[in-house]
C-alpha cells in the first residue's frame, strides 16, 4: 500500500511542476468543449476567449514582447498564431527555428505575458503570405496537386509535421503550456479540391502527434459550400466573418455544422489587406468595437484578425488572383488595432473599452508607441545596372537553355532572375515582343544593349515594342512578386513560363542567370567594394540598377520610415536585411517600416537599393518618423 501511495504522490508532484518537459501527466489542467452548455471549459470552468491574431514571422524577435504586452493590456486572454511552413523549411529538409523563427521562444513570451495561444500550423495558412505558407520547392513536381491527398504533397507534409508537431506538444495547455486549441488546414472549404482524404490524413497526423485531448478545429468562410468542404468529424467547425456580416446568420450557419458547442468567430476582420495599385483598405473602429460587443454578448469566442499585422519583409508577401494577379504590399498594417510598428490606435482603445464590459482588463497604462526618429535625407550613388554586375551577383554564371526555364527549374524560388539572349535580326521598325501565353510571372524589365526599353507584366502588359540590330543583347530581368496565397492558382510558378515571340521569331538560345542578390548583400556588398564605386557618376539611370548610401549613426537606433519620393519600384536592404518591396509610383504604400533594432547606433548603416525602373533626378531617400500612404488608387 505504502509503495502505491508513494508512487501516486511522486507522480502527482510532477503534475504541478511548471517546466515544459512535454511528458507531464497534468492532473489539474484541461481545456475542452462542453457540448451541453455550449462553451469551452478551462480547468473545468466556463471559458470565453477574446483573442487577437499576431504573426511572429512578420515582427522582428526584439519586438515580440512589446506587441504581446500591448495585447495583454488591451484585455485579450489569448492570441492566434500562424506557423508558416516555408518560413521554417525554405530548403527541403533544412529546418530553421532560430532568431526570428524561434517559435518556442515566441510561445514562451506569450506564456510569460499571460496569453493563451490558438495555434494554426496549417500546413497551408493563406495569410497574404508567400504561397499561403507552402514551400515553393513543392512545385519541383510539375503537376503536384497542392492541398490534396497527392502522395508527393503528403510525403512533404508528413515530414514537416513530424518535425513541427513534436515541438508543439509540450506547449499544449494540458501538458503545462499555453496552447488551448489547434487549427487543421485553413479555410479548406474555399479550395477547389474538396478532398476529404486529405483532411482525414491531417486529422490522423495531428491526433498521432498531439494526442486525443487537444481541441482540434477548422475555420471556414461563411457559406454552406465552404463549410461543407472545409469541415470534418472530430474537428470542431468554426466560421470567420467581418463587420458587414449578419452575426446571427453566421452563427446559425455554424450551428448547422455544430449544433452544440461554443460559438466561435476565428477571424473577425478588424481591417483588411492592401494590394499594390489598389486603394488602402480601412475598417471603421466604432463598427469593429460595436460588432465585437454584440458577439461577446452572445457568449461567442472571438479572434480579431489582425490585432498586430506587422510587415512582409523580404519576399514573403503573397498575392491574389481573382480577375488578375494582384501582389500584396510590404506593409501588413491591416488597419489593425496595433499599427505595423506596434503603436496602439484609437481602434485598440475602443476595443479595450468593449472588453472591459466582459472581463477585467489589466490595470495600468497602455504601453506607449515605440519612439520614432526622422533621420532625414541620405544621398545615394549609383553602383551599376544588373547586367554589369553579374560577376558579383551570379558568380556561377548562366545556365544555357534553348527555351526559358522557370525559377523553380532553376531552383531559385524568390526574388529576381536574368534571362539573356540576342536579337535574331535587325529591327529597324518597332517590333512587338509578346508573351502570347501570358507567361511572364510576374514582371519583366526589358533592356537592349543595356538600355532599358520597357516592361511586360502578368495579365496586364503582354506586349511591348523593341528596335535594334541583329546580335544586340536582350536582357530581361524577371521579378517574382510573391506567389498567390488564396484560391486555385497557388501553384504559382515564376519566371518566363512560356516562350517570348519577337516579331515572327520565337526567342531561343537563352543564358539564364540565377541572381543571389540577398546573399551577396548580406556579405556586405556593395559597401565592402566601395572603392570600385567611388567614381560612379551621380546621375540617375533607367532600368534595373543598384544604388548605395550610408545613414550615419547618431547614437539612436529608433524605428523609422523610409520614404522613396520620386523612385519608381524596387527592393531595399538596410545593413544586409531585406526590408521588402517599394512601389511609390503605384501605392498605396509610400514608406517602408524600419524597426530600430536593424540600425546601428555607432557604425554607418548601409543602404542598398535595387531600382527596377527609374530613379529620381536627385538620388536621395528620406527617413521619416511616421508612415505615409496615398489613399487614391494608382499613380501618386
Ligand atoms: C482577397 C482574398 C483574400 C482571401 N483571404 C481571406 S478571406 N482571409 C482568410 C484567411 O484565413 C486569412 O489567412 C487571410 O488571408 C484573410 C484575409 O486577410
Amino acid at each position: 500500500m505504502a509503495a502505491a501511495a508513494f508512487l501516486f504522490l511522486f507522480a502527482g508532484s510532477f503534475a504541478f511542476s511548471s517546466h515544459l518537459s512535454g511528458n507531464l501527466v497534468s492532473a489539474s489542467r484541461s481545456f475542452s468543449i462542453d457540448y451541453k452548455n455550449n462553451y469551452f471549459l478551462k480547468d473545468g470552468k466556463p471559458f470565453q476567449y477574446i483573442s487577437g491574431s499576431i504573426h511572429y514571422s512578420r515582427i522582428p524577435r526584439y519586438y515580440w514582447k512589446d506587441r504581446l504586452v500591448k495585447m495583454y493590456m488591451t484585455g485579450l486572454n489569448a492570441i492566434q498564431v500562424y506557423v508558416p511552413w516555408n518560413f521554417h523549411e525554405a530548403t527541403q529538409g533544412v529546418y530553421n527555428f532560430t532568431g526570428d523563427r524561434d517559435l518556442e521562444y515566441f510561445l514562451k513570451l506569450a506564456n510569460q505575458t499571460g496569453l493563451l495561444v490558438i495555434l494554426r500550423p496549417g500546413p497551408y495558412i493563406c495569410a497574404e503570405w508567400e504561397m499561403g505558407g507552402l514551400p515553393a520547392w513543392l512545385l519541383q513536381k510539375p503537376n503536384i496537386i497542392l492541398r490534396s491527398a497527392d502522395t508527393d504533397y503528403l510525403d512533404a507534409v508528413d515530414n514537416w509535421l513530424a518535425v513541427l508537431l513534436p515541438k508543439i506538444k509540450p506547449w499544449l495547455y494540458t501538458n503545462g503550456g499555453n496552447i488551448i486549441t489547434v487549427q487543421v488546414e485553413n479555410e479548406y472549404g474555399s479550395y477547389y479540391a474538396c478532398d476529404f482524404n486529405y483532411m482525414r490524413h491531417l486529422r490522423t497526423m495531428f491526433r498521432f502527434f498531439l494526442g486525443e485531448d487537444v481541441v482540434l478545429f477548422t475555420t471556414d468562410g461563411n457559406t454552406d459550400k465552404e463549410m461543407t468542404c472545409g469541415t470534418l468529424d472530430g474537428l470542431y467547425a468554426t466560421v470567420d466573418f467581418g463587420t458587414d456580416t449578419n452575426i446571427s446568420d453566421a452563427f446559425k450557419r455554424q450551428r448547422r455544422f455544430e449544433p452544440q458547442g461554443p460559438l466561435v468567430n476565428s477571424e473577425f476582420y478588424t481591417g483588411w489587406l492592401d494590394h499594390w495599385e489598389d486603394q488602402h483598405a480601412v475598417v471603421d473602429a466604432q463598427k469593429v468595437s460595436r460588432v465585437l460587443g454584440e458577439m461577446l454578448t452572445m457568449g461567442a469566442n472571438v479572434n480579431m484578425y489582425m490585432f498586430e499585422g506587422g510587415t512582409n519583409f523580404g519576399y514573403w508577401n503573397g498575392a491574389d488572383h481573382d480577375t488578375r494577379f494582384r501582389s500584396v504590399v510590404t506593409s501588413y498594417d491591416y488597419d489593425a488595432p496595433l499599427t505595423e510598428a506596434g503603436d496602439p490606435t484609437d481602434k485598440l482603445l475602443a476595443i479595450r473599452d468593449v472588453i472591459k464590459q466582459f472581463r477585467e482588463v489589466p490595470s495600468g497604462p497602455m504601453p506607449p508607441a515605440t519612439p520614432k526618429f526622422a533621420y532625414g535625407f541620405v544621398m545615394l550613388k549609383k553602383v551599376g545596372n544588373i547586367s554589369s554586375l553579374l560577376d558579383t551577383i551570379s558568380p556561377l554564371g548562366p545556365v544555357r537553355s534553348e527555351y526559358p526555364l522557370t525559377f523553380e527549374e532553376m531552383k531559385q524560388y524568390y526574388g529576381y532572375m536574368l534571362y539573356h539572349t540576342t536579337l535574331p535580326q535587325d529591327l529597324s521598325e518597332p517590333t512587338p515582343l509578346i508573351s502570347p501565353l501570358n507567361g511572364v510571372h510576374d514582371r519583366a524589365y526589358v533592356s537592349v544593349n543595356g538600355v532599358f526599353r520597357g516592361l511586360l507584366q502578368r495579365d496586364t502588359a503582354l506586349v511591348m515594342n523593341v528596335t535594334g540590330q541583329q546580335g544586340d543583347t536582350l536582357d530581361i530581368l524577371v521579378e517574382n512578386m510573391g506567389r498567390v496565397n488564396f484560391g486555385s492558382k497557388i501553384n504559382d510558378y515564376k519566371g518566363l513560363l512560356s516562350n517570348l515571340i519577337l516579331g515572327k521569331d520565337t526567342l531561343t538560345d537563352w543564358k539564364i542567370y540565377s541572381l543571389d542578390i540577398d546573399g551577396t548583400i548580406s556579405q556586405g556588398w556593395p559597401h565592402s567594394d566601395n572603392q570600385r564605386f567611388l567614381s560612379q557618376q551621380r546621375e540617375p539611370s533607367v532600368g534595373p540598377t543598384f544604388y548605395m548610401g550610408t545613414l550615419q549613426p547618431n547614437g539612436l537606433a529608433w524605428d523609422t520610415f523610409l520614404r522613396l519620393n520620386g523612385w519608381t519600384k524596387g527592393q531595399v536592404w538596410i545593413n544586409g536585411v531585406n526590408l521588402g518591396r517599394y512601389w511609390p509610383a503605384s501605392g498605396p504604400q509610400q514608406t517602408l517600416y524600419i524597426p530600430g533594432p536593424l540600425l546601428s547606433t555607432s557604425l554607418p548603416n548601409n543602404i542598398t537599393l535595387l531600382e527596377l525602373e527609374g530613379a529620381p533626378e536627385h538620388l536621395r531617400v528620406l527617413f521619416m518618423d511616421r508612415p505615409q500612404l496615398n489613399f487614391t488608387a494608382g499613380k501618386s
